[in-house]
């Protein structure tokens, strides 16, 4: 069997606006999983559980396949754990890049420290600078340099590249791919960048309204939504796979469907000339998931 990094088991939080959770989820070791969703989806509040910033009011949350723990996660479980958070904390706001990393290397026994002079170089932080005297992006790309230096086995991002120019965005990119080289790592990470999703993630799970809707292949989602125009009087709903057409100005019909091979198939058999076909983007899709159209293939 795959190893696990992280199962939820019906874990809920009550929040002001609205309940998160039930979350029934199966995170496998060794992925990079993109949380996406809308505002107030509900991914901050996933990735506090798993860090236990937050407490779930209910349900269970199993780490790196350990037997249950009730209470607080034991302190070597929490050494494995990194995390980039949407806010930074202030204990460390009078501290220098190199002060801080001395901080945490008391706390994570596999902190590298080569590593992190490593990073801190190739993300051009500033290193003589107090964390509170920073830009925002500077002290992101110190959070990301150092979460990375604790090694960890588990590393929950919290929309990173927030607050990052293109080229650092880049190296940060190159610098997370680099890290999961390394085999038994898991990220995930909460993010609203498509670029992100389509660079990074092997797997994709949408959250909607404090719900997961699903978790799926990231490649499976891209490549199995298509948008097709034809000539022609076949009827859509005669069509594989359609979940939407449109009757274009030109005469032409466009139909949105998740079974392009057989979609294609259809209509060349019955003599429909196919004009074009398209690629759905990553927003597109997770529109048409959240409305009830998921994925064929789940995990
Ligand atoms: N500390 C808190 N106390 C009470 N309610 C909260 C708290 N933090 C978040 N919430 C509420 O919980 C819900 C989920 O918020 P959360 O921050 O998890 O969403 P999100 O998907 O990360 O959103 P965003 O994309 O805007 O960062 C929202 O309705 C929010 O108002």
């Amino acid at each position: 069997m795959e190893p696990i990094a992280v199962q939820l088991n019906g874990v809920s939080k009550m929040r002001k606006r609205r309940v998160i959770g039930p979350i029934d989820l199966t995170i496998p070791e060794g992925y990079v999983v993109a949380i996406l969703g809308h505002n107030g989806s509900g991914k901050s509040t996933l990735l506090n559980m798993l860090q236990q910033i937050v407490l779930p009011d209910s349900g269970e949350i199993i780490w790196f396949g350990q037997e249950k723990h009730s209470g607080t996660l034991p302190i070597e479980l929490r050494q494995q754990i990194g995390f980039v958070a949407d806010n930074s904390g202030i204990e460390e706001n009078r501290m220098t890049p190199q002060e801080a990393a001395d901080f945490r290397s008391h706390w994570y026994p596999r902190w590298d420290m080569k590593l992190f002079k490593q990073l801190i170089t190739d993300m051009d932080v500033p290193s003589d600078v107090k964390l509170t005297k920073m830009s925002k992006g500077e002290r992101r790309k110190f959070e990301i340099a150092a979460a990375l230096a604790a090694r960890p086995k588990l590393l929950l991002l919290d929309e990173p590249s927030s607050g990052l120019d293109p080229f650092a965005w880049k190296v940060m990119v190159e610098q997370f791919r680099d890290y999961m080289e390394g085999g038994d790592t898991t990220i995930l990470i909460a993010t609203h960048i498509a670029d992100e999703v389509k660079r990074l993630a092997d797997y994709i799970v949408l959250m909607h309204r404090g719900q997961v809707l699903g978790m799926a292949e990231k490649d499976l989602v891209l490549e199995q939504w298509k948008e097709i125009w034809y000539e022609g009087d076949l009827r859509p709903e005669n069509i594989p796979g359609v979940v939407e057409s449109f009757q274009e100005e030109n005469g032409l019909i466009r139909v949105i469907t998740t079974r392009v091979s057989e979609a294609q198939e259809r209509l060349e058999l019955s003599d429909h000339r196919v004009l074009k076909i398209r690629n759905l983007e990553l927003g597109e899709v997770l529109e048409y998931w959240i409305a009830g159209y998921a994925p064929v293939q789940w995990r």
